[in-house]
């Protein structure tokens, strides 16, 4: 699913208009429809609606869903934010049909802001896409209004105050909605923490703007869905064999944090490689042993950290980090792994916090290599930035210049590929906050890079089944009681 910008959604408001065709009045009328047929199954009609309508077409969306919550006998009150004299064309005309249901109030000044009984549910029209600066005077007064009332807010397309595709400053006026309900794509502002405040939980309704126009549009920015992780999935063939399947190898674990190791030797598996090789230090061997019968181990000449590998020419893929510890000698390792390595390596933990200690290692990471940091890794890696939005471009230039993907962790993983483009990811909860699942999407990557997924595709399916999984365990344990190993037995990938 694209992520498109605020010109390219207006466009393909347009193209649509003019294609379809469609007034854009009836655009607007199916917005409305679309966000009311999401609202009546989230409340019933015995909860009191206030609707804040601005002036543009986000006031009009609100205007419109008033007339058809009011038509659905929902108790409705309207006000308009009287901020300027322009009105959208849409605007008037929604208004002209809401005064046949209802009339609204009008607010000008502080003074005429209203009282809200707490059961009443607040929908936010101010603003929408249209947005172009910091809310300011009444604008700010009626967002303040409702983020300190303690009222169920919903927001129309987008949170008032909020830009969709570039960094508010943080004393910006922004209703800090319960839910956003959004047309069409998901909007770029959704996917940066700093917004999550702003954001709530988020929706998306269908308003049928023109889909081969939206084909032709260019974005770099994707939102992976079922439908695009599943096109990636390669099935199986009956006539596969081990070898198939491709033998990982997976350089983890130190003295106290073999469990990384095994974690990540774990999900390897249990994404379906064909062989697994775990090198660890000596003190994990027999643990290694009983806890995964089903992988080799390659033991380490020293016995709490890894230090010294044989030849990996045999590997078909490589996952280096987890629990790895920052030992120098692990840090030679590491050094002398990138230098010999001939196929892209997944480098997690502990091998990001070398690399960055030892700035000289980024030239040498082979292409397409697979870097799994969480922010502070990558901040460690990149250095500071401003904010979401900048550490975005961060990425995306880091991405470029070493010719790397880089899988930015958090509620939304960013995977960012080398020319630039960045797939947010869809699945997981915050119950996956918990040790272990780094190492997990870990042994989840190298085992797709092992099977032949490309690097591109290993990443993207890896972040996606890794989430899934995490929902199914959620699901079935609760995101609290959750931990590391039911995120690697819910894996089904297939
Ligand atoms: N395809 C779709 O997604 C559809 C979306 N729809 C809805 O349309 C809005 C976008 O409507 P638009 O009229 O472009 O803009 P807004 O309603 O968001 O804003 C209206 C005007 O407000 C002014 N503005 C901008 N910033 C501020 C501010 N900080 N304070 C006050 N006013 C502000 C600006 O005009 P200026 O001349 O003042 O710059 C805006 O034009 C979208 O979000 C959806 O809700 C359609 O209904 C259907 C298709
Ligand atoms: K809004």
């Amino acid at each position: 699913m694209k992520i498109l910008n605020v010109g390219q959604i207006r466009d393909l408001d347009a193209f649509t208009i003019e294609n379809e065709p469609v007034s854009s009045v009836n655009l607007m009328e199916r917005a409305a429809q679309a966000f009311c047929w999401w609202f009546c199954n989230q409340f019933v009609n015995t909860r009191p609606v206030t609707v804040f309508c601005g002036q543009g077409n986000n006031g009009g969306d609100g205007l419109a869903i008033a007339r058809i919550l009011s038509q659905k006998c929902y108790d409705v009150r309207v006000y308009i934010i009287e901020h300027t004299a322009n009105t959208s064309a849409d605007f008037s005309e929604n208004l002209k049909r809401l005064s046949d249901h209802l009339t609204p109030f009008q607010i000008r000044k502080e003074t005429d802001l209203p009282d809200l009984s707490e059961k009443t549910i607040c929908i936010d029209a101010l603003l929408g896409s249209g947005l172009s600066r910091p809310a300011e005077g009444i604008m700010a007064k009626v967002i303040g209004l409702l983020n300190t009332s303690r009222n169920k807010v919903v927001s129309v397309d987008i949170a008032s105050g909020l830009f969709i595709d570039k960094s508010n400053q943080e004393t910006d006026p922004i209703i800090q909605p319960l839910f956003t309900i959004t047309f069409q794509l998901p909007k770029l502002a959704f996917f940066m923490p700093q917004n999550a405040v702003f954001v709530g939980e988020w929706r998306i309704v269908d308003i049928g703007l023109d889909t081969v126009h939206l084909l032709q549009q260019h974005t770099p920015y994707y939102y992976t869905d079922s439908a695009h992780a599943e096109s990636i999935i390669r099935p199986r063939n009956k006539f596969s064999h081990k070898g198939t399947f491709g033998h990982a190898l997976i350089i983890a674990g130190s003295y106290g944090k073999i469990g990384a190791a095994i974690l990540a030797g774990k999900a390897c598996l249990r994404s379906g490689v064909g062989l697994l090789t775990l090198h660890i230090p000596e003190c994990g061997y027999e643990i290694a042993q009983i806890s995964l019968p089903e992988a080799m181990v390659s033991v380490d000449v020293d016995r709490k950290f890894n230090t010294a590998l044989g030849s990996v020419s045999s590997y078909s893929s490589i996952g280096i980090g987890p629990g790895l510890g920052q030992e120098d000698a692990t840090a030679q390792m590491l050094a002398k792994l990138l230098t010999e390595a001939r196929l892209p390596l997944v480098i997690d933990a502990d091998a990001l916090n070398i690399i960055s200690q030892h700035n000289d290692l980024l030239d040498k990471i082979p292409a397409k290599s697979i870097l799994t940091p969480h922010p502070k890794e990558f901040q460690r890696l990149a250095g500071e930035t401003a904010n979401d939005f900048d550490r975005l471009e961060t990425g995306r230039k880091f991405a470029q210049k070493y010719n790397i993907i880089i899988c930015l962790k958090g509620a939304h993983t960013a995977v960012i590929l080398p020319n630039g483009d960045v797939h947010f990811n869809s699945t997981g909860n915050a119950g996956m906050a918990t040790g272990g699942t780094g190492d997990v999407l870990t042994g989840i990557i190298t085992s797709l890079l092992a099977q032949g997924y490309p690097p591109e595709h290993a990443a993207i399916l890896g972040v996606y089944e890794h989430g899934l999984a995490g929902d199914r365990a959620a699901s079935r344990k609760g995101q609290s009681a959750m931990i590391a190993s039911d995120v690697i037995e819910n894996l089904k990938i297939d």
